[in-house]
């Protein structure tokens, strides 16, 4: 089989498949570099089309009785195999089915995501992943991505170099410390970068060949983990201090010199107390980007504008309680600061007066300012000590509560009708993952504000049929930002990420939500169209990337949206020479 190393798209993503081409009439595979046929063409799932292979091909590429006779089309391929996975009926199955397809067809592995995002994203993604992660050193078959344990200290960069991509565009990487509300995972936290990474592709349409799933192993503290026979991890608790951070900039100065400036680092589920100052520490000299912080940001700032929509009012005029001042509740609280101060021209500090957050030790107030960690400490508002969420509620009065402390059911049945007994539409987001930890559930929330209630939850529930009328709860989940962000880097050949990119991401999904959606009480567009929305995304962030000078794929394109669009990767098939 054979490529053109020129089929690239003009000024766009580098590939020498062409595989981001979106436009099916180049998807004549050309000349030149050699890969694989016959047997090992068929274990190749970059390029094994299965049945799919043509009389013509089969000849060609010494496929004869390698495969049955019969010839499938991909949509019949994608039929069988929607009916396959639907009959299982433990998810982990139908997450272990997708995984198998990923590793033998990944052109067909992209083709079911895509058309059918809705019913496969609970499957790669949360829930599933979590339980899949939780299961990991069970269910462990093939390696999908680069595990660096301490036992490759000082050896990183050729680590990387085994990897058989070089022109990587987007790592998303962990530590498994914080796997969403699981907890540490250690080494088995893999699952989330391989789960994150699909939907970079499938999402946000960056070619599959471009990501690489990285898990740092630096031991782990679960027990569970430590003492389990099929554990597949470094079996000591976990590095800490210098070592950790000489590991970690190790890794850092690695990746940087094997794949250049323009690479996305994407720091995924890392525990706060080294999240925060990774990204501190490198937001300045890598393109890096921390999901869990900056992604959730985005995502959860656009469910809030969209949802003011209907209650009224502009963010300045609203008060927002967070329960869970880690990651997700402080770096979304800042991003809501940062919008306030720009709509309402006022300091950040001052913004930040309409923000509070409870932890695990209480309403955080001026009186416990000493003790607390840096990204909690401009919160520490003057109020004298409140212990549990209730009672804040009561004292502040928020007309937005946002759940982020991954403990399932803390939004009980007095919190929401706290909310709704001086809110006429309260805003209530539960965030927390998998929907074991949500902090209540969709039929919660409607049933117990009465149907007033503006809900959505970082992992989906179905349709809430109440008093005869149907609500349908929204995913606010870092999901709908990511992929699209990331593209927007990677067309741009942007060098840094800055927060005005993370505001322009917000935008830009905001505006995708319809009217028709609000009327259904969503305050996220359905992720149907969630290609579409990517593109405006990726638009929206390359465009803040021109703005700002951090740039460096040039000229710029006229019109972004198309450009984005024409860089997506799409996995119909190709014919082979
Ligand atoms: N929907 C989405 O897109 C996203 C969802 N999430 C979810 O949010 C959750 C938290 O993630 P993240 O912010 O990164 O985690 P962190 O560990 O950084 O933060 C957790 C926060 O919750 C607080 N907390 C823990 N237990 C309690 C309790 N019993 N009462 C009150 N507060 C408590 C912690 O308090 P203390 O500081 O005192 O320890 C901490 O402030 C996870 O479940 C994750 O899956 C995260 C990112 C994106
Ligand atoms: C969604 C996500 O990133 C999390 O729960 O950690
Ligand atoms: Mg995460």
């Amino acid at each position: 089989m054979e490529v053109d190393p020129t089929s690239t798209v003009g000024g766009g993503v580098e590939d020498v498949y062409g595989e981001d081409r979106a436009t099916e009439d180049q998807l004549i595979t050309p000349w030149t570099v050699s890969v694989a046929s016959g047997y090992t063409l068929l274990r190749d799932p970059h390029h094994n089309k299965g049945l799919a292979f043509t009389e013509k091909e089969r000849d060609a590429h010494y496929l004869r009785g390698l495969l049955p006779p019969a010839i499938a089309t991909q949509e019949t391929q994608e039929k069988k195999l929607m009916h396959n996975l639907r009959h299982y009926e433990v998810p982990l199955q139908r997450y272990m089915a997708m995984m198998d397809l990923q590793e033998r067809n990944e052109r067909l592995f992209y083709k079911l995501l895509i058309d059918n995002v809705e019913e496969l994203l609970p499957v790669v993604y949360t829930p599933t992943v979590g339980e899949a992660c939780q299961k990991y050193g069970s269910i462990f078959r093939r390696p999908q991505g680069l595990y660096i344990s301490l036992k490759e200290k000082g050896k990183i960069l050729e680590v990387l170099k085994n990897w058989p991509e070089k022109s990587i565009q987007v790592i998303v990487v962990t530590d498994g410390e914080r796997i969403l509300g699981l907890g540490d995972l250690g080494c088995q936290g893999m699952g989330i970068p391989v789960g994150k990474l699909a939907l970079y592709t499938a999402l946000g349409g960056v070619r599959p060949s471009a990501c690489l799933p990285i898990t740092i192993d630096v031991g782990t503290n679960n027990e569970d983990l430590l003492k389990n026979e099929f554990y597949i991890g470094l079996r000591q608790r976990r590095a800490t201090g210098q070592e950790y951070s000489d590991f970690l900039h190790e890794f850092m100065a690695a990746v940087k010199q094997n794949y250049g400036e323009n690479v996305l680092i994407q720091f995924e589920d890392f525990a706060n107390h080294n999240a925060f100052y990774l990204l501190e520490k490198y937001r300045t000299t890598h393109l890096v980007f921390n999901d869990d912080i900056q992604g959730t940001a985005a995502v959860v700032l656009a469910g809030v504008v969209a949802a003011l929509r209907l209650v009224g009012g502009t963010l300045a005029e609203h008060t927002f309680l967070f329960f869970g001042a880690g990651e997700a509740g402080t770096g979304i609280a800042e991003l809501i600061a940062l919008a306030i101060s720009k709509q309402a021209k006022a300091s950040t500090e001052e913004s930040r007066k309409k923000i509070w957050l409870v932890d695990s030790k209480g309403l955080i107030v001026s009186s416990r300012k000493e003790s607390l960690p840096q990204f909690k400490k401009s919160y520490a508002h003057e109020h004298e000590p409140v212990k549990n969420l209730l009672d804040a509620i009561e004292a502040i009065k928020p007309t937005v509560l946002i759940g982020s402390a991954g403990v399932g059911q803390a939004f009980t049945q007095e919190v929401i009708e706290a909310m709704t007994s001086f809110n006429e539409k309260p805003v209530i987001l539960a965030l927390s993952n998998p929907t074991s930890q949500s902090e209540c559930t969709a039929e919660q929330a409607y049933t117990w504000s009465k149907g007033r209630a503006l809900f959505a939850s970082g992992s989906p529930f179905d349709p809430v049929e109440y008093n005869g009328k149907k609500y349908v709860p929204g995913q606010a989940n870092n999901a709908y930002i990511f992929p699209g962000f990331g593209l927007g880097l990677v067309i741009s050949g942007a060098i840094r990420v800055h927060d005005e990119m993370l505001l322009a991401a917000s935008e830009a999904l905001g505006h995708q939500v319809t009217k028709e959606n609000f009327e259904k009480g969503l305050i996220y567009p359905p992720f149907l169209n969630i290609r579409k929305i990517s593109a405006n995304i990726a638009a929206n962030v390359a465009a803040k990337a021109y703005e700002l000078g951090l740039a460096s794929r040039l000229p710029r394109p006229k019109d972004l949206v198309k450009y984005a669009v024409s860089c997506m990767y799409t996995p119909v098939y190709r014919s082979y020479r």
